[in-house]
């Protein structure tokens, strides 16, 4: 469970998080929609500490996550970068078990390469992909190797940034399904940030809205079209009108 208390951050005179509240539930997949530059990327840059939030409190498993053993707290995530951000120097099997080959995390090799080989199955790719770069690879088969990388430690919480972006609707659903149907096997809690309303739907249990530096709405993903708010209205019709100013 990821519970956060009234999380600031500010940059200069800019505050972008002014006090956030939400709870993502163990084994839930919460969906955080909001206008560009409303704060989601530094919020999830908060919660694995790669940015240090001004005040509130964050909670993983009510342990503070600004405190302890940074590792094995890191250990227990797994993310999904916005444009797979493969290395791409290496082999793909490589990028999947990169957190297998050093650290907290460490295998044996020839252990890695097995459970590597094991999730690019999993995400549906054969093992003669293993070998490959990332750049013999199309933009929707990096992603499945991003996810296969995000799941290859088997972590209990898994962040997932812009995960569709720049994949054709098609695929884009494709991968969408992939990450609903692979954190469901594995219970493991998962946040996701995306502009992608087709992907809110297909991968949300819980959407939460942030706007104004805080979450304006947070309901089940059943009753994003009935929320009442006109700010949440506004966002999933995509209109250029109503409460949230569009720069034209
Ligand atoms: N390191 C930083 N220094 C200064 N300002 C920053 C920094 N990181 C983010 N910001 C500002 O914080 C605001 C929120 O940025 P953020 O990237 O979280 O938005 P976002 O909701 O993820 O947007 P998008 O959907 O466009 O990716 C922006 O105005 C951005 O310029």
């Amino acid at each position: 469970m990821i519970q956060l208390e009234n999380l600031q951050k500010s940059f200069g005179p800019h505050k972008v998080l002014a006090g956030v509240d939400l709870t993502v539930p163990q084994g839930r997949s919460m969906v955080i929609i909001g206008g560009s530059g409303s704060g989601k990327s530094v919020l999830l840059k908060c919660i694995l500490g790669l940015e240090t939030p001004d005040g509130g409190r964050i909670l993983v498993d009510g342990q503070d996550a600004t405190k302890g053993d940074r590792d094995a707290f890191l250990a227990r995530f797994g993310m999904l970068f916005q444009g797979a951000a493969l290395f791409d120097s290496l082999p793909v099997w490589q990028n999947v078990a990169f957190r297998l080959l050093r650290g907290a995390l460490k295998r044996p090799k020839a252990e890695a390469r097995e459970i590597a080989i094991e999730k690019l199955r999993r995400v549906g790719l054969s093992p003669d992909v293993a070998d490959k770069f990332p750049a013999e690879l199309s933009g929707g088969m990096q992603k499945r190797v991003g996810l296969a990388r995000a799941i290859a430690a088997e972590p209990q919480i898994i962040f997932f940034d812009e995960p569709t972006t720049g994949l054709d609707p098609i695929m884009a659903g494709v991968i969408d399904d992939l990450i609903r149907e692979i954190t469901a096997e594995m219970g493991a809690t998962a946040l996701t940030i995306t502009h992608d309303m087709g992907s809110v739907r297909a991968i949300a249990d819980e959407v939460a809205m942030l706007h104004g530096g805080k979450i304006r709405w947070t309901g089940p993903v059943a009753e994003l079209d009935a929320s009442g708010d006109p700010y949440v209205e506004q966002f999933i019709t995509g209109s250029s009108t109503g409460p949230i100013a569009a720069l034209r």
